[in-house]
């Protein structure tokens, strides 16, 4: 890999660590709701919102499971971080999650009994940093290069800096001193921060840094809590600076140097739900506070907004390098698998997923030449030589320049956070201002009160007054209540009596509707006649209908026939009156023909006369033979137009005879038909006739029937009402007396009390 490709801006590493369910949870039946799928890298969460069952699936760089393995995180994810920062990159690796979930078994595992062993290996328990501690050490051996490891470790805890590695005999002495006593963090001048008074521990071999962190982590701050029995109540900062010495082909000597920062955050959690108090609710909140403020500065990164605010908290401005800085940064999210903690899971999951998008641009370290190094390492024993002596002889204070530099820009931060303060101040005595304001308008307030107090207490007398008259009243309202009692007892007395009078009317009443209800049944049954009477009527008109329906529609077809005959008749008659009119004309042309023939007959004839008249004296024999002939061809012609007018004649009449037959064939048929259709009709109409007599006779029964009915009906009716208003007016009558002699009695009874109560004798109150 170049220089180059390295150097590109890379996202930060974001793993997933499920844990298995803690012997509390397998105890408790406690639901799984995360599901992991270490090979597509996806951890489903299963949600149950109004009954409805959600899953939501969040995708990550690595997911573990809750049977992955210390060695199948490392192997996987942590070991090439590792080696890139033996080629001289800055890398952080931190946990974070619920507390509870697994974070300080992670990074720590059973790394306090992680010294190797008798083979230099570790135990399966063994955590990210005694494997991580381990690599570096057998990488850097098989190298057989030089090189030199630094470490430190420091706890974060409520936004104070204390040194976990510091010297045995002082903390032995005042442990509790130290803890109080704060390590400051400092801007470094170039960009970073640095913690001032942090011992650095050169070490030379694993075991030296297994002893450093079992020495560092049981300083660390802990506590039982419900959710976990050793829960780490501060954030922990172990960092292995590693120097390796290198050769350039020249034979110059270079110092590669790489840094790996491993962080344990302590749990976010609900306070509630972990069973925080007093002091520990007050950690809780403090470890809420700087994950906040770490979420906010992710959120500004994820979001490019400008102003990232680092500065809100300690654990954002030591961590500043590795988010969004040069620095190789990977996050294990640690979540737990248990329905209980489904909150704060989604929260983690939520929180990691966002983290996915922050961009770092890690940069190797600069390589330092061997002699540059020596020169700074020089200057810093110069620098701590001048603050031994200046210790030693106690002559003022004496500061180094770069220590100067350092306090100056110290003082100038103080100075910015004193302004911050300054301006904070002027709030607060704003506030101070608006909250006089507000006692006085409460002053004015209660004054106000007092007054309507006074006003109430008045009321108060007055009301006593009207209660103590109300007394009186009520005394008066008991007696005129309790004769009123005794009247009322009385007319509940006269009510009873009258209520059994009402029982006597109710059973009367009761007989007479059972009369009414025979009555009724009688009543049905006349209604069950007629409807039987109506339904013969409907059965006997729809016979009618359908018989009526049978003879028009014979009537038509017997009309239709006629119809047809009649055309018939007419088509004969025509063919009759056309031969008749042919044979006519035939008749007048041959008669034309033989007028015409005899009058050039005639023609002739005359013509021989005239002939032998102009011929005069033609021989008179001639003259005869030829009249003779003449006379004979003449009378030829006239048989022979005799014949044939004759044979006219006889078409004719054997044409019209022909037509009178036909014509007495089709009469007879059309007298025929007209007789079927006649005594069909007949038929029809006797049988109408019948039907109409039938019915007229079923309908006068009724009609009888119904007469009589009625006149039953109105008779019991009648008897029914003379016997019902006989007997409500003798009840009417008894009740009148009953009730007379009951309000006398009442009214005697009331004097009675009346004359008692005023101590009169009988007689004289009745005059009065
Ligand atoms: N992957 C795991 N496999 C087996 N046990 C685990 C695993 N993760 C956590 N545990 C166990 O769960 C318990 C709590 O773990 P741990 O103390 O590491 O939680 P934590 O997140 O550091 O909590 P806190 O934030 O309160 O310090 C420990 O007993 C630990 O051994």
């Amino acid at each position: 890999m170049s220089r180059v490709d390295k150097e590109k801006s890379v996202n930060v590493q974001v793993l997933l660590r499920c844990r298995p369910f803690s012997d509390d949870e397998l105890r408790s039946n406690a639901p799984q709701v995360v599901t992991c799928n270490d090979y597509q890298r996806e951890v489903a969460v299963t949600q149950t919102i109004a009954g409805k069952q959600i899953d939501r699936v969040f995708t990550f760089d690595k997911v573990f499971g809750p049977t992955a393995r210390q060695r199948d995180l490392y192997d996987q994810a942590i070991i090439p971080i590792v080696n890139e920062v033996l080629e001289g990159f800055n890398c952080t690796i931190f946990a974070y999650g619920q507390t509870g979930t697994g974070k300080t078994y992670t990074m720590e595992g059973e790394c306090r009994r992680a010294k190797s062993g008798p083979e230099g290996q570790l135990p399966s328990d063994a955590g990210v940093i005694p494997r991580a501690v381990k690599q570096i050490f057998d990488t850097l051996e098989r190298q057989n290069t030089e090189y030199s490891v630094k470490v430190t470790f420091l706890e974060l805890y409520n936004e104070e800096i204390t040194d976990l590695l510091a010297p045995e005999e002082i903390s032995k002495v005042a442990l509790e001193e130290r803890q109080k006593k704060p390590l400051p963090l400092m801007e470094d001048g170039k960009g970073g921060v640095l913690v001032r008074g942090l011992e650095e521990e050169i070490v030379t071999n694993c075991s030296e840094i297994f002893s450093l962190l079992e020495r560092g982590s049981a300083k660390r701050r802990t506590a039982e809590t419900l959710l976990n029995k050793q829960s780490s109540r501060s954030h922990s900062l172990f960092s292995i600076t590693i120097h390796i010495k290198e050769a350039t082909p020249e034979g110059e000597e270079l110092i590669k140097c790489g840094k790996l920062n491993l962080v344990d955050l302590a749990g976010s959690e609900n306070i509630c739900r972990s069973g925080a108090r007093e002091g520990r609710a007050r950690e809780a909140g403090e470890i809420n506070k700087s994950l906040l403020t770490l979420g906010r500065v992710i959120t500004a990164l994820v979001e490019h907004l400008g102003h990232v605010p680092y500065r809100d908290s300690k654990l954002t401005r030591l961590l500043r390098d590795s988010l969004g800085g040069r620095t190789k940064t990977c996050i294990i999210a640690t979540v737990s698998p248990s329905v209980h903690c489904l909150e704060e899971t989604l929260s983690t999951l939520d929180y990691a997923h966002r983290a996915k998008s922050i961009k770092n641009r890690p940069e190797v370290n600069q390589k330092m030449m061997k002699s540059t190094l020596i020169k700074d390492l020089y200057g810093e024993i110069d620098r701590l030589k001048a603050e031994v002596y200046a210790a030693r002889e106690k002559v003022g204070v004496y500061i180094p320049k770069d220590r100067y530099q350092m306090e100056e820009n110290e003082r100038k931060a103080m100075a910015d956070q004193i302004e911050q303060m300054t301006a904070s101040l002027e709030t607060n005595q704003k506030q101070i201002t608006d909250l006089q304001e507000k006692y006085d308008s409460e002053l004015q307030h209660s004054a106000d009160l007092s007054k309507k107090l006074e006003a109430t207490e008045k009321c108060l007398d007055h009301t006593s007054n009207l209660l103590s008259t109300t007394k009186e009243d009520l005394k008066q309202a008991h007696y005129n209540l309790k004769e009123k009692e005794f009247i009322i007892s009385e007319q509940k007395k006269a009510e009873n009596a009258l209520a059994h009078q009402a029982c006597v009317l109710r059973s009367e009443l009761e007989k007479s509707s059972r009369d009414n209800a025979s009555l009724h049944s009688k009543i049905a049954r006349g209604d069950k006649l007629s409807a039987a009477n109506r339904s013969v009527v409907n059965s006997f008109q729809a016979d009618l209908a359908s018989k009526l329906d049978i003879l028009s529609s014979t009537l038509t077809a017997s009309i239709d026939q006629q119809n047809k005959h009649l055309k018939a008749v007419e088509v004969l008659c025509q063919s009759c009156v056309d031969s008749h009119d042919t044979a006519t004309l035939e008749i007048k042309k041959k008669i034309l023909a033989s007028k015409s023939l005899y009058m050039s007959h005639m023609e002739a004839f005359q013509n021989i006369v005239l002939l032998h008249k102009a011929n005069t004296n033609s021989t008179l024999e001639d003259v005869s033979s030829l009249s003779a002939a003449s006379c004979c061809s003449l009378d030829q012609l006239l048989a022979c137009v005799e014949g044939e007018a004759l044979k006219i004649f006889t078409d004719i009449q054997s044409l019209l005879a022909d037509h009178r037959s036909e014509l007495a064939h089709f009469t007879k048929e059309l007298r025929d038909s007209f007789c079927i259709s006649l005594d069909r009709t007949k038929d029809m109409s006797s049988f109408i006739l019948g039907l109409f007599e039938k019915y007229t006779e079923e309908t006068s029964k009724l009609q009888n029937h119904s007469n009589h009915t009625h006149e039953a009906q109105v008779k019991s009716l009648e008897e029914f009402q003379k016997a019902y208003e006989e007997q409500s007016k003798s009840e009417e009558q008894r009740l009148l007396a009953d009730i007379t002699s009951l309000v006398s009695k009442h009214i005697v009874r009331q004097r009675e009390l009346v004359r008692l109560d005023l101590h009169v004798p009988l007689g004289q109150f009745v005059c009065k």
